[in-house]
């Protein structure tokens, strides 16, 4: 993984990287994501005579072979030339998720192609922002089903873009001359071979999300939730899932890491509906950390951007395959056949524990 990232940052052009690598503000949220990984430790149950791990989930009804998803990120194409195609690709090899962006570069019917050219039941979930229009909601939804996606992800932690300074100093605002959103050509709105803007918007609510169930029957997943009584709220109106998520770090610069959110968000949940996680996930470690917590699957983003920059589609799928085998080996070394044989209890802050009454 190292190894890709330091290549990738060796191929990118400055702004691009630092538009991939940058936070919000004081970047203390992204760097606390992979900080608080690493304050904690696994404890390992021993001769639990679990045999050969599994890393294979079921997730909204779809079986994955790693509870590892790529996480929706914008702008491929300025990664590699291959762009969302060859991330798609990837991810339908490894047998994951791809949450393709709304702020692709490659509209979301030529991503879902690129996917099932692979493997006919790859699964491709699209994330949008909930856009001040509905007709624009409206439309971008309607894209997704026909491209064949299989659950929409609605964004719910940028009321308005994040500050990021790295951007600001380089005078990175919009997309370089021949690259596009191409998920918002053609929009109501826009003159015809035009795109819009993706907009955020502060008058947001639970009623608009209300509004985009009624117009679909593709499962919603909320992604951005760190608040449990948001998450709890989240599986009494229906949703599908929840992703414990900061954005990397790219919005509430004070807002915690996502594994120290993780807890109590699946103690809200209580099982009723899967609880994601992204942030700061880089190693198998990380994944099985995550998943004692008592997330069903993690995502990740800049692993894959990192993958895709280095080595195009064989990046992300060595990104993806690393990330797998290194879980199987840390679930076999924890005593654990699968997921389910995790607690809670296994993850411990590092330093010296008080010695329990057995
Ligand atoms: C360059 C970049 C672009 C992103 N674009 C989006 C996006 O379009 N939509 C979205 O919901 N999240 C976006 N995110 C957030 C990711 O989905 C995810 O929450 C985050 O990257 C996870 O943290 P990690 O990069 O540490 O794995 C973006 C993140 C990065 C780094
Ligand atoms: C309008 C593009 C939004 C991309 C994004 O979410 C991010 O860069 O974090």
């Amino acid at each position: 993984m190292r190894e890709l990232r330091d290549k990738a940052r060796s191929l990118l052009d400055p702004v691009i990287r630092d538009f991939y690598e940058g936070g919000a503000d004081s970047e203390t949220a992204l760097a606390e994501n992979e900080r608080a990984f690493a304050r904690l430790a696994l404890l390992p149950r021993i001769l639990a005579g679990a045999g050969q791990a599994s890393t294979a989930v079921r997730l909204l009804g779809a079986d994955l072979d790693t509870p590892v998803l790529v996480a929706p990120t914008a702008f491929h194409r300025l990664a590699h030339p291959d762009g969302e195609v060859a991330t798609a690709r990837a991810a339908a090899a490894a047998g994951t998720v791809l949450i393709a962006s709304m702020a692709a570069t490659t509209a979301v019917a030529e991503v879902t192609a690129a996917a099932r050219d692979v493997r006919p039941d790859a699964q491709v979930w699209f994330q949008l922002y909930l856009q001040p229009e509905p007709e624009v909601t409206a439309e971008l939804v309607r894209r997704a089903e026909a491209a064949g996606c299989t659950a929409l992800v609605v964004t719910a932690d940028s009321p308005v873009f994040g500050r990021h300074g790295r951007d600001e100093r380089n005078g990175f605002h919009d997309l370089p001359p021949g690259y596009a959103a191409e998920n918002m050509r053609d929009l109501p709105g826009t003159p015809p071979g035009g795109t819009r803007p993706i907009a955020m918007s502060p008058a947001l609510s639970w009623a608009d999300l209300r509004r985009l169930r009624e117009l679909t029957r593709l499962p919603v997943v909320l992604k951005g939730v760190l608040h449990p009584a948001d998450a709890a709220r989240a599986a009494d109106e229906g949703l599908a899932a929840v992703v414990v998520s900061n954005h990397g770090g790219r919005q509430l610069d004070a807002a915690p890491a996502t594994v120290e959110a993780l807890p109590a968000v699946v103690a809200a949940i209580a099982g009723r509906i899967p609880v994601l996680l992204d942030g700061g996930v880089r190693t198998g470690s990380d994944v099985v950390t995550a998943l004692a917590l008592g997330a069903t699957a993690v995502a990740v983003g800049r692993p894959v951007l990192w993958g895709l920059a280095a080595e195009g589609e064989d990046g992300v799928a060595r990104v993806l395959r690393t990330l797998r085998e290194q879980t199987a080996h840390v679930l076999t070394l924890c005593g654990a056949r699968d997921r389910a044989d995790l607690a809670p209890d296994q993850v411990v802050a590092r330093g010296i524990r008080e010695v329990p009454a057995c």
